[in-house]
């Protein structure tokens, strides 16, 4: 048996943005997925999702995966099983988690020498395949751990902050609402590219911010990325309602993490606010988790093959 393991991650800037190569900055957080694998008679994939063999209704993302290595090495059979701590549709990027997690089960139990740059490319071209379109974020990141630029893969500095995440519980799918960005794009090309194209810049201005731990700044432009995530229409009330009691209660900035539509939002938190944070996200209807960025990325857990 092989148990590895991937973390969530959290955008600081860039989402949907960094789909038409405009530049993100995300950081790896300290939720993980873990996948165990041992070889077995046939192809069985369990998790909370239920119990298949390759199937693209319920484990996409994973039969891809499993499909994808078999054209690599064949083998007769596996069993896959995945535990996770990360909410499934709330980006925080659960999918490209358990993608890169069992690329990195699979990489161990053939012994297929795949090298992390290998893993994570391989885990974007499903990404793209199960997605419609996808960037290199959720699983550049997922790969490497800790705080990264797209589409240059820089590691940058950690924020010495603390980031409260807000779920609303309100389950969304990445596909739909990025084929609904692409769509008002089409509609309004002269009007929602440079929306993208402002998102990129404030990230880029981000990068420095976080060089010089200017994290009042950081959270101002943050907001502004929020303003502008509203434009495309990938809010909604549950979570503006949390983002804007975060803020209230002294959150440095506060946006959507990932596609929206649902899902999470993340604030940007000095210690001395994380209580309150905590406590507006409840009380506005949400579930707080307290988090930090990590520095591991996908990585072995357990090995006795
Ligand atoms: N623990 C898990 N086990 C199996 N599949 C998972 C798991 N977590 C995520 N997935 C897959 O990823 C999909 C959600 O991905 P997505 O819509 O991109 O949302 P996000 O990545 O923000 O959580 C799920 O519908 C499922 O196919
Ligand atoms: C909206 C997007 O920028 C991020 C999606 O993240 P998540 O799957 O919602 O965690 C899409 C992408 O980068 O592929
Ligand atoms: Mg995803």
């Amino acid at each position: 048996m092989i148990t590895c393991s991937a973390p969530a991650k959290v955008y600081l800037f860039g989402e949907h943005a960094v789909v038409y190569n405009e530049s993100a900055i995300c950081c790896a957080i300290s939720i993980r997925t873990r996948v165990n694998i041992e070889y077995s008679e046939n192809i069985v994939i369990n998790s909370s999702l239920g119990t298949t063999g390759i199937d693209y209704e319920i484990h996409p993302y994973v039969s891809a995966v499993v499909e994808k290595i078999r054209k690599k090495s064949p083998y007769r059979g596996v069993s896959i099983s995945i535990e996770s701590d990360i909410p499934v549709g709330s980006g925080l990027g659960s999918s490209a988690a358990v993608v890169v997690a069992t690329i990195c089960a699979f990489n161990n139990l053939l012994k297929l020498g795949m090298d992390k740059e290998s893993i994570a490319s391989l885990g974007h071209s499903i990404e793209k395949e199960i997605q419609g379109s996808a960037s290199a974020a959720d699983t550049y990141v997922s790969t490497m751990g800790g705080t990264i630029s797209i589409p240059m893969r820089q590691h940058l500095k950690n924020p010495r902050c603390n980031l409260v995440i807000g779920n609303t519980n309100v389950f969304s799918s990445t596909g739909q609402l990025v084929a609904k960005v692409a769509s008002l794009k089409t509609i309004y090309p002269e009007v929602i590219t440079p929306i993208l194209s402002t998102i990129g810049k404030a990230s880029l201005r981000g990068e420095s911010l976080l060089e010089n731990e200017d994290y009042r700044a950081l959270g101002e432009l943050m907001d502004v990325n929020q303003g502008l995530l509203e434009a495309i229409g990938v809010s909604c009330n549950e979570l503006s309602r949390l983002i804007h009691s975060s803020r209230a209660a002294g959150a440095l900035g506060a946006k959507i993490t990932g596609a929206g539509g649902g899902g999470c939002m993340v604030a940007l938190v000095g210690n001395e606010n994380i209580d309150a944070i905590s406590r507006a996200i409840k009380n506005a209807g949400g579930v707080p988790i307290v988090t930090g960025v990590t520095d591991s990325g996908v990585r072995v857990d357990f090995d006795n093959e």
